[in-house]
């Protein structure tokens, strides 16, 4: 059984006076309830030790929205994975298609990160994704595919139940369209087929796979009842504690 991580990625949103306030907000609306399933918040970089601070007597788990893929030295602006895992934080967002996209980060850049996180007992949510035009010319399978088997093919499968795929069709990304559930389920099942097919079906039964492009309490209960969508990545509804929390509680109410 897969538990439902419920994601936000707060991006370059929130500096450590907003996203204190924010932390806390989220804490207080679940004060004294339980949640069943995982949450996760990844604020920048900046605003960590603060989120950490406030989740501190949560459930709420703290992440990072990127990783460096070395170790502690001479490598100016990065930041490390035992930084992080100093902070607490458990989780690390990589791949994303903004980074990708406006920071060059290539498939096989990405992969070392990927393994660095693995190897230093963190989990990283792999982003993967088309553009508008790759699902037009309905290339978004092989888009898909291709830039999972970078990472599939150096990745063993010992660390399926740490490894978190999150599918983004870029063109859903803040733009307040969605991929239809159906859409959804349909590529979200062909990734866990094609995971299967590196590693093998029991393994990668194991591999969480989220849903991120406008996500929102409006759509959130029909995608998250996808029996292959565990979980979403959420922007924009992650930057409000009423609508990230209501997500939650849909997530709450479904169980895979
Ligand atoms: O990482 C999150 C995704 O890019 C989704 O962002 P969004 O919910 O604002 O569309």
């Amino acid at each position: 059984m897969r538990k439902i991580l419920i994601a936000g990625n707060w991006k370059m949103n929130a500096g450590p006076t907003e996203a204190k306030v924010l932390a806390d907000k989220m804490v207080e609306i679940w004060k004294g309830k339980e949640f069943s399933q995982e949450a996760l918040i990844c604020p920048p970089y900046v605003s960590l030790p603060f989120v950490v601070k406030s989740f501190r007597d949560s459930f709420f788990k703290t992440g990072a929205q990127n990783v460096s893929n070395e170790d502690n030295g001479a490598y100016t602006g990065e930041i490390s994975t035992s930084m992080l895992k100093e902070l607490t934080c458990s989780y690390v967002i990589l791949g994303h298609s903004e980074r990708r996209e406006y920071f060059n980060e290539t498939d096989d850049f990405i992969a070392k990160k990927v393994l660095k996180v693995l190897d230093d007992n963190m989990r990283p949510i792999l982003c993967v994704g088309e553009k508008l035009e790759d699902r037009k010319a309905n290339n978004h399978q092989t888009i898909v595919k291709n830039q999972l088997k970078v990472v599939l093919d150096q990745v063993d499968k010992s660390h399926a139940e740490n490894f978190v795929v999150a599918y983004e069709p870029v063109w859903a990304i803040g733009t307040g369209e969605t991929a239809s559930p159906q859409q959804a389920q349909d590529m979200h099942e062909f990734i866990r087929t094609f995971i299967a097919s590196e590693w093998n079906a029991e393994t990668a039964d194991k591999v969480r796979i989220l849903y991120g492009g406008s996500m929102k309490p409006g759509n959130a209960e029909e995608l998250l009842s996808q029996s292959d969508v565990d979980g979403g990545l959420i922007g924009g509804a992650s930057l409000k504690a009423d609508s990230f929390s209501e997500i939650m509680t849909i997530a709450d109410q479904i169980s895979k």
